[in-house]
């Protein structure tokens, strides 16, 4: 028995009225896990014990009738720290880490009921644009077994898209969860910068990360989001501003609303073929009242270059703290504890971790900071202006997720930086900090594509108005993988 095509708002009626257990619903996704994990790969580690544990206290408390989370079961990335449970960003270096204590949105998906049931595979530390990057093995397309599900959140948007789960949490640096989500026909979301706490979320680029859901329909991502969003005190970048109940403008006319398409974001280097999936997107939205203008966005061109200078360098930080003493990996054999440092080090963090951080230590040094990270911050400062100036008139921004749809697995992981250039829709939202959500709109060459949407800060709810108006009027998010209607 599956219960993978019934939304959370259904599957939660089943539990209240209890024509359904926490536990039967548990088990049923364990099923659905081991039936298709073979053949996509998403997790690196399943909680079946705890998770069947918790279920039953479910049970025997009852189902929490004002939270539809209560009782539903989610996956997590495995760069989000969770209690008891091992955490390693898919890297050797962390092998073995047990943390002792919850990330702040683990702490809230617990209050609220969710039941915890493994750790998805990723790229190491978050880097990459492909799964491929994972120092434990890639992580399949749920759509074509021979291709990539995107990235860094491999894992999470394939046990979304291969039915395994109906949700899961992500995190978003420069795109690791809208492209993922765009490669795999699913919903993603990166909230603004500030609504989701980074306690706990394992640090890449601390000026970008954001934590945010993956789900198979835009109401779903809503109510995860509505979860696990808002002020903590354990993260000072997180905003004090009202978390509203992300849902409550699903359903309101898009009548009237203008929504620009930046040039740049259908220029060169994407695809003819997506191009056209999103112009048709984009009169599907007309068509309901709004009102589409072609924008610019001058400076987003500069967009991947100055992400991979300011957030190698944030990375390049951030990751002195795994020296083969504190965490995880060490290695053997060594001699003084310089070579402790270096040795770890060096076999434990994979190639393109070691490519990072030596792009940001460079950037960083005396000599090279003046010309690489602080020109960098100020190009990041036009980029922000540019979204600004559209935004002063527009109340979205539409455009192409990604530039390609999924590629076959091996065809770039040697070639990075047309691997990086992948990210160019995605990055320079990043760099403003602003929200935007990748929701499926069609088809190239059977594999989805994702339009993205984005909006002014704090104005998540615009961007679920608008993205649940499009989902409403086509079939997309309805068009299932084969693996997915797979019996356990
Ligand atoms: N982590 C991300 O959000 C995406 C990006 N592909 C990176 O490798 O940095």
């Amino acid at each position: 028995m599956t219960f993978n095509n019934k939304t959370i708002s259904e599957l939660h009626a089943l539990l209240v009225s209890k024509e359904i257990s926490a536990t039967e619903l548990t088990a049923a996704t364990f099923e659905d896990i081991r039936s298709r994990e073979s053949q996509v790969d998403a997790f690196l580690k399943l909680t079946e014990d705890q998770a069947l544990v918790h279920a039953t206290e479910i049970d025997a408390s009852g189902i929490d009738v004002g939270n539809v989370l209560s009782g539903i079961p989610i996956a997590i990335k495995d760069n989000i720290v969770t209690k008891n449970v091992e955490t390693t960003a898919s890297s050797k270096i962390l092998t073995g880490w047990i943390p002792p204590y919850d990330a702040t949105v683990i702490e809230k998906l617990k209050s609220a009921g969710a039941i915890l049931v493994g750790k998805t595979n990723m790229d190491e530390f978050a880097m990459g644009g492909s799964g491929e990057n994972s120092s434990v093995k890639p992580t399949k397309n749920a759509w074509d077994l021979t291709k990539v599900p995107g990235g860094s959140s491999s894992g999470s948007a394939s046990s979304v898209a291969s039915g395994e789960v109906r949700l899961s949490l992500g995190s978003d640096t420069g795109g690791s969860i809208r492209q993922p989500a765009s490669f795999s026909g699913i919903v993603g979301v990166k909230p603004t910068y500030g609504r989701v706490s980074r306690f706990g979320l394992i640090a890449f680029g601390s000026s970008f990360d954001q934590i945010g859901p993956f789900a198979p329909t835009v109401r779903e991502s809503a109510q995860v989001l509505t979860a696990i969003s808002g002020f903590d005190k354990k993260d000072a970048t997180t905003t004090d501003a009202t978390v509203p109940d992300f849902t409550s403008k699903i359903g309101q006319s898009i009548n009237g609303m203008k929504i620009g398409i930046a040039k740049e974001h259908m220029g060169p280097g994407v695809d003819p073929e997506v191009k056209s999936q999103i112009l048709a997107a984009a009169s599907i939205l007309e068509q309901q009242g709004a009102i589409i203008e072609e924008v610019s966005l001058p400076h987003s061109e500069y967009g991947v270059a100055v992400y991979y200078i300011v957030a190698s360098s944030e990375a390049s930080s951030n990751l002195q703290r795994f020296d083969g003493i504190r965490f995880g990996y060490r290695a053997e054999g060594a001699t003084s504890l310089d070579d402790i440092y270096v040795k770890s080090r060096s076999e434990g963090f994979g190639e393109e971790v070691k490519r990072r951080i030596m792009l940001g230590t460079y950037s960083l040094s005396a000599g090279y900071y003046d010309a690489y990270f602080k020109k960098a911050g100020q190009v990041r400062t036009l980029i922000i202006e540019d979204f600004n100036k559209v935004f002063s008139d527009h109340d979205l921004i539409l455009g192409p997720t990604a530039p390609t749809p999924a590629y076959k697995l091996g065809a770039l992981n040697h070639d990075p930086i047309t691997m990086y250039q992948g990210d160019m829709l995605t990055i320079p939202v990043n760099l403003a900090g602003l929200p935007a959500i990748s929701v499926p709109a069609g088809f190239v060459n059977e594999m989805p594509i994702g339009m993205q949407l984005i909006g002014k800060r704090n104005d998540e709810e615009t961007i679920y108005q608008v993205a649940a108006a499009f989902e409403g009027a086509t079939n997309f998010h309805n068009e299932k993988p084969t693996i997915f209607g797979k019996e356990a």
